[in-house]
């Protein structure tokens, strides 16, 4: 489903924390959210997934808006890929990625072996096959994200919000997990920190500072000195490797 936020803004107490801020992510496309420390990235995503509601603007999932979509309607067609909550420590591996399948089933109704084939195979892509019976509470910070990963691919979702998806990930994970969410080939909206992974992985890049949003755009079009500097407040370099592509960016010592 394609994703529209029309100015919305989001207050935490009494603070307006995000502030009219208008974002798109449709056809297929995987978009990054990115700016500082406590900018509004999360606050902005909890808005999207239901758990914080904006004090004005409408969010729509397609041309619905969301507030009146059923919330297991919405499992069905979001997953959200936020930091591992400890409270499931009591399972294993393979039984929480299987939970991932229960928006899809009816009261009472048992997984299919087509569920299980579904988590099989997540759990191949994300590297924890053979760690499918493991405890959950017996798992690194990075193997708990890819949990988390793994669950939300099960569930289907024709849009998937991530949290600083890659934040325990070690390099070779962050790049893996980045290539899993682009090749599912759904919507994806990621907030991250790291701007040449998101230059490498994402159609589209939404810059944001102290809950507006201050450049969006492709990201050779918006990854440049002039705006890290504005964004960021440090002094760097940005350049095209002539082999890979790739936009990577030098940073100058503060
Ligand atoms: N309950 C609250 N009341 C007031 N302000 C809050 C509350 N919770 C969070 N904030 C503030 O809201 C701002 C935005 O926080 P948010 O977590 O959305 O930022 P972020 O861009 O995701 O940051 P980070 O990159 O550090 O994860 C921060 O300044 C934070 O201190």
């Amino acid at each position: 489903m394609n994703l529209t936020v029309e100015n919305v803004d989001i207050f935490l107490g009494a603070k307006k924390i995000v502030k009219g801020i208008d974002l798109h992510v449709a056809n297929h496309s995987f978009a990054a959210l990115l700016g500082p420390n406590g900018s509004g990235k999360s606050t902005l995503l909890k808005s999207i997934y239901r758990v914080l509601e904006p004090r004005s603007g409408t969010i729509y999932l397609d041309d619905l808006k969301m507030k009146n979509i059923p919330v297991k309607e919405i499992a069905q067609h979001i997953s959200v890929v936020s930091q591992f909550q400890s409270n499931s420590f009591d399972f294993t591996v393979k039984e929480i990625v299987l939970m991932g399948r229960t928006p899809h089933l009816r009261a009472l109704e048992r997984e299919s072996s087509a569920d299980y084939q579904l988590v099989d195979e997540a759990l191949h892509k994300t590297g924890l096959y053979e760690l499918k019976d493991r405890s959950i509470s017996k798992l690194s910070g990075g193997e708990k994200q890819r949990v988390v990963l793994a669950r939300a691919i099960v569930q289907s979702p024709t849009l998937m919000i991530l949290d600083e998806p890659s934040n325990h990930l070690d390099i070779k994970y962050q790049l893996e997990i980045l290539h899993i969410i682009k090749k599912l080939g759904i919507n994806a909206l990621a907030a991250l920190h790291d701007i040449s992974l998101a230059a490498q992985f994402c159609d589209y890049i939404y810059f944001i500072k102290e809950g507006e949003i201050k450049h969006h755009g492709k990201p050779k079009e918006v990854i440049t000195k002039e705006i890290l500097k504005e964004i960021y407040e440090v002094e760097c370099e940005v350049y095209e490797d002539s082999r890979t592509n790739n936009i990577s960016i030098s940073y100058y010592s503060i």
